[in-house]
């Protein structure tokens, strides 16, 4: 039984104002609480732009049309006050480029304090009890000593980590993740997807994951949307959308994917021989 929308797009456009070309055509998505949606399609089908425009990030030069519903408000109609009054501890992005999302020359702790004292009104002891536990909850150690580094100083993985626990910290009602880990190795970015998800799951959070990978999706989804160049061509439950894909497009993405799969098994188990 889904739960209450926590989210709903209607009709969402977005258009470029230099040519007036849509990028987005008339959108329609529902996202219920607590459940983790993903939203899958080739490299331009418009997943980044729609999650911009849900956050309130589009580029100057873009214009979104429709509705943005957020527990019933217009996000569309908020000043840019109140956008960012939402971003960070009502709607918080996670990104692919943690280095980029950091300042360089801040050190995380400090930053953490920053971001924490735009939204929360806490007390030192507080802000530390609560940046402690976030990084704590994403697998860190020695958080203290990397409350006191600066974010070259950390690897990528621990900088995806960082980015996690600024997230938690906020404990926001939607997070956004787009592609969060596609620049690290393929077992670190399963773990950290794992832990995210766990977590997102004990604090009650909802979900939003951009990704191009249908073996994750299959493990963290409950819900799928499809895109294919600016359109949502499906959007069904993970069960419905394996067992019975309806869009042609959707039935090709999953073929690709099986036989990619049995060529890989096939690989694998063949005895590895060294010709020469
Ligand atoms: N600022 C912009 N100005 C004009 N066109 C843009 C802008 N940003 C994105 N686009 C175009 O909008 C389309 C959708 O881009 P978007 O970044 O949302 O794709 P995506 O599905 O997230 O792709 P990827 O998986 O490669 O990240 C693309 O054709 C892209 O070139």
């Amino acid at each position: 039984m889904p739960s209450q929308p926590l989210l709903q797009i209607r009709d969402l456009s977005i258009i470029d104002k230099n040519n007036q070309q849509p990028l987005l055509n008339k959108l329609c998505l529902t996202i219920h609480q607590h459940r983790t949606l993903a939203i899958v399609g080739e490299s331009g089908s418009g997943k980044s732009l729609l999650s911009k425009a849900i956050i309130g990030l589009l580029p100057p030069t873009l214009t979104a049309n429709g509705q943005i519903l957020f527990q019933q408000q217009s996000l569309l109609d908020y000043s840019n006050a109140q956008r960012q009054q939402l971003r960070g501890k009502q709607i918080n992005l996670i990104v692919q480029n943690a280095m980029g999302a950091f300042d360089p020359m801040m050190t995380i702790g400090a930053q953490f304090m920053e971001t924490l004292a735009c939204h929360f009104n806490l007390s030192y002891e507080e802000q530390q009890q609560r940046i402690v536990s976030a990084l704590q909850k994403t697998k860190l150690d020695q958080v203290h000593n990397l409350l006191g580094s600066h974010p070259h100083q950390l690897s990528g993985g621990q900088l995806q980590r960082v980015m996690i626990a600024f997230a938690l910290a906020l404990e926001p009602t939607i997070i956004i993740a787009d592609e969060p880990t596609t620049s690290l190795d393929a077992i670190t970015q399963y773990e950290i997807i794992q832990q995210l998800t766990q977590l997102i799951k004990q604090q009650n959070m909802t979900l939003i994951f951009i990704t191009h990978d249908l073996s994750l999706v299959r493990e963290i989804a409950d819900d799928i949307a499809v895109m294919k160049e600016g359109d949502l061509i499906e959007y069904a439950s993970k069960e419905q959308l394996f067992n019975a894909p309806q869009h042609p497009y959707t039935r090709f993405l999953l073929e690709t994917r099986r036989k990619l799969t049995q060529r890989f098994e096939k690989i694998m188990s063949k005895p590895y021989v060294i010709n020469g």
